[in-house]
């Protein structure tokens, strides 16, 4: 018999989509298990239970070992929770979040056609793309689809691909924008909220339009807040509907209690601060390029318009190293090339706004200049914070006006940031100031240019809200002025009205500016939103420069005005005073004429004057008969026009008119006369002088007798004599006579020019065509013809 043999069970083929939820229970499971794990023995990414495309990804872009803040910050996020994160300039946020939103979509198998699962929010539209090009990185094991929506951008085309994107990295305006106006947007899916330098985009120059942007989105979402320099306000984190968040990071060693003082700037920046005056400023910063030629430098400046000033200047005081300038005004795609340049290049100077003093990860810079002190410290660490970023050595250079120097020492000082104060060596300074004068001598450009960053700085300052650091009165404005090549200080209008309107405030006796100072600020920071009065546009600014935003920082107040401002905004060369001020009435033409019509003015009315001062009627616009009189005293009753009397009054016109024009015509003629006669003695004169004087009888020479013999002229009076009873051919005939007396004219004139003279025979040809004669008429011919025609009619 034979054996029966066994065949091994026949095992159904484990399908993709059963791997794929084996290992999504899997990952589930051990999210359990992350809670009790102790996360700071974490070592490499491998050991959180991440999707094996997460791992791969890290690992091609060479992430292998996760930073404190991802080790941190990953395991919550995991779970679900909300997290706060906060860890000093380039200690690797962006990945701390992008990792649980790839798992999130992972995990839940989102699908291209689920629509939003994730919608990322960075204040800067460079950081936001900075964001995207690291997703792009890490998450290209993943199927997912990705939107940059920023401004600047094609509207249209992210309208229509809006819907198909899972993961949306967006600026806030832009964001709202789509919210408002676009119907394929749809955020209700949306269940991971991530605010990247959360503490900008929750402050005020975002308020409104962040609220208006969290109002879309579903209440029961995650949110991730991640920035160096965190809030940790109730009001900010209410604002945000937040669960039970976990804060990671330094404000949660704060809220412990600990005795630990948080790190808020990287150890292994080097900080300095030099005192200079603000003449001095850019001799400092000359001579500091000059002597870091091989070096990677930021300097950042308060407002766009310094920032293009001093890029455009030195570009032609050509410092011997590549120079490059980011500011918001830029297009944006120019932004974006100029943030690749940069990243790229190894020597390279970039002077920028704000707009790049947070987020953005410039590897390798050696330095970081402030050249206009920072609004406070929290802009201090992130501008610092370009530099010595991820483990590596980087230097700060703080520029501070004596005036400065106290004040802000003392405020970092408050967050435990020492700077050394540095001595500037004065042999190494170069001053570029006569170079500087020679080209805005030259050109009007860089002139105007200078005269708008002077403006713009002065400003900056003036705006600014910690007035123990920042003095405007204390800046020497022509000193100032000089050292951008100006001659003449530039009028810095808005200040004067200020303090025109302090002034007027004192002598009226009003409550002191400094009295009320304190007191006006603390009611600034407690208002609301919608207090703010003062609007200013945004381009310079470190937001992404969308319309919607309008306030660029929180809370700084104006002396006594008890209003909100922007600060550093220089896209208007004039800042608002801190007055609010009527709006201009437009002026339009409309009520030029209305005023001209109640004031009864005659534009466009030419009035002539006698020596005496009395007005010289024109006779051409002049009713002359009585019958006119009548008329016009009448018209007012009449209340219409009257055809026949209209008429009548025309023709006892006509009559003056004609009359005006004989004695023109007269006054013509006559002047012709003179002038041929004068011609004909000079003539006579010169063969005179050949040939010998022809004296007369009684040998005086008498001129009247030299003179040409006229008689071929007709006699004025009896053309017009004639004229007045003459038949059609008449004008045909008075056309030909002044053609006769032109020709004679000219023959007279140009008696050596052959080419102008005319034969007898012209004379006597008759006019052939009218259109000829008067295509040759001039306008004193013209004049004469219409006032013959006129006498015919
Ligand atoms: N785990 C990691 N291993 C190696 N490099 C990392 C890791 N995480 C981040 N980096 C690198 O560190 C640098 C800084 O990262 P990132 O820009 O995320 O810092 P950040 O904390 O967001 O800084 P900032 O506060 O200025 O926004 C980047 O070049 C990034 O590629």
């Amino acid at each position: 018999m034979k054996e029966k043999r066994a065949f091994p069970k026949k095992t159904k083929p484990i399908s993709q989509r059963d791997l794929l939820d084996s290992e999504i229970q899997s990952l589930k499971a051990q999210y359990d298990e992350l809670s009790s794990k102790d996360v700071s023995a974490i070592k490499r990414f491998s050991e959180f239970p991440l999707s094996k495309k997460t791992i791969k990804g890290l690992n091609d872009a060479k992430f292998t070992e996760p930073s404190e803040i991802q080790r941190l910050s990953i395991a919550p996020a995991l779970q679900g929770r909300d997290v706060l994160g906060a860890a000093i300039t380039g200690s690797g946020k962006t990945l701390a979040f992008l990792i649980p939103v790839l798992e999130h979509l992972y995990v839940a198998k989102w699908s291209r056609s689920d629509g939003v699962a994730a919608i990322i929010i960075s204040p800067t539209r460079e950081l936001a793309y900075q964001i995207f090009e690291t997703l792009k990185k890490v998450g290209k094991h993943h199927d997912f689809s990705a939107g940059l929506i920023i401004g600047g951008k094609n509207l249209k085309f992210e309208r229509s691909r809006m819907d198909q994107c899972n993961i949306l990295i967006c600026t806030p305006g832009r964001l709202l924008q789509h919210m408002d106006e676009n119907p394929l947007f749809n955020a209700s899916t949306m269940e991971v909220l991530v605010l990247d330098e959360a503490d900008r985009c929750l402050d005020m120059g975002f308020e409104q339009t962040l609220n208006a942007i969290i109002e879309n989105f579903p209440p029961d979402r995650q949110t991730l807040l991640f920035s160096a320099t965190q809030t940790s306000s109730v009001k900010d984190l209410a604002r945000l509907n937040l669960k039970n968040p976990v804060f990671v990071g330094q404000p949660q060693a704060k809220q412990e209690g600990s005795s630990v003082i948080p790190k808020v700037v990287p150890d292994l920046l080097q900080q300095n601060y030099v005192v200079v005056s603000l003449e001095d400023k850019i001799t400092m910063l000359w001579s500091f390029i000059k002597n870091h030629l091989k070096q990677k430098i930021i300097v950042f400046l308060s407002s766009c318009k310094q920032v293009k000033f001093i890029f455009e200047i030195f570009c032609k005081l050509r410092p011997g190293t590549s120079l490059l300038a980011l500011y918001g005004t830029l297009h944006q795609d120019r932004r974006i090339a100029i943030y690749n340049d940069f990243v790229k290049k190894s020597n390279v100077v970039l002077f920028a706004t704000d707009i790049a003093s947070r987020g953005l990860d410039f590897p390798s810079v050696n330095w970081v200049v402030q050249l206009d002190c920072p609004e406070d410290v929290t802009q201090y660490i992130h501008r610092a914070g370009r530099s010595a970023r991820n483990k590596t050595r980087g230097e700060s250079l703080l520029v501070l006006l004596p005036s400065e120097e106290e004040g802000m020492i003392e405020e970092l000082g408050k967050k435990s940031i020492s700077v050394r104060k540095i001595l500037i060596d004065p042999k190494k300074l170069f001053s570029p100031r006569a170079k500087i004068e020679a080209y805005l001598a030259q050109n009007t450009e860089l002139k105007a240019s200078a005269q708008r960053a002077f403006v713009a700085y002065i400003k900056s300052v003036f705006l600014m809200k910690n007035k123990k650091v920042f003095n405007v009165m204390s800046l020497d404005f022509d000193a100032y002025a000089k050292s951008l090549g100006l001659v003449v200080t530039p009028r810095v209008r808005f200040l004067d009205r200020y303090l025109k309107k302090q002034k007027k405030a004192n002598e009226t006796g009003t409550q002191s500016e400094s009295d009320t100072d304190d007191e006006e600020r603390t009611k600034n920071e407690n208002k609301p939103s919608n207090d703010v009065l003062f609007k200013a546009s945004e381009s310079d600014s470190d937001s992404d420069g969308d319309d919607f935003i309008k306030i660029k920082r929180a809370n700084h107040d104006i002396k006594g005005d008890n209003q909100q401002q922007t600060s550093g905004n220089d896209d208007d060369e004039e800042l608002p005073p801190p007055v609010l001020r009527k709006k201009e009435k437009l002026i339009t033409k409309a009520a030029l004429a209305k005023k001209a019509l109640k004031k009864n003015l005659k534009v466009n009315e030419k009035v002539k004057f006698d020596e005496e001062g009395h007005e010289i009627a024109d006779p051409r616009k002049q009713l002359q008969s009585e019958l006119a009189k009548e008329y016009e005293s009448k018209l007012g009753e009449m209340g219409g026009i009257d055809i026949e009397m209209a008429k009548q009054l025309l023709q006892e016109e006509d009559k003056f008119d004609k009359q005006r024009f004989r004695s023109l015509v007269k006054q013509r003629h006559k002047k012709l006369k003179e002038k041929l006669k004068k011609k004909d003695e000079e003539e006579q004169q010169g063969s005179d002088a050949d040939e010998g004087v022809d004296y007369d009888d009684d040998g005086d020479g008498d001129e009247s007798d030299n003179s040409v013999d006229l008689s071929w002229l007709p006699d004025p009076s009896k053309v017009y004599k004639n004229n007045q009873n003459a038949d059609s051919d008449a004008d045909m005939s008075s056309v030909k006579q002044t053609k006769l007396y032109r020709k004679h004219a000219r023959s007279s004139d140009t008696s050596e020019d052959s080419d102008t003279q005319e034969s007898d025979e012209d004379f006597s040809e008759p006019v052939k065509k009218k259109s000829n004669v008067t295509s040759k008429l001039t306008l004193d011919d013209a004049e004469i013809i219409a006032a013959q025609l006129l006498a015919n009619s």
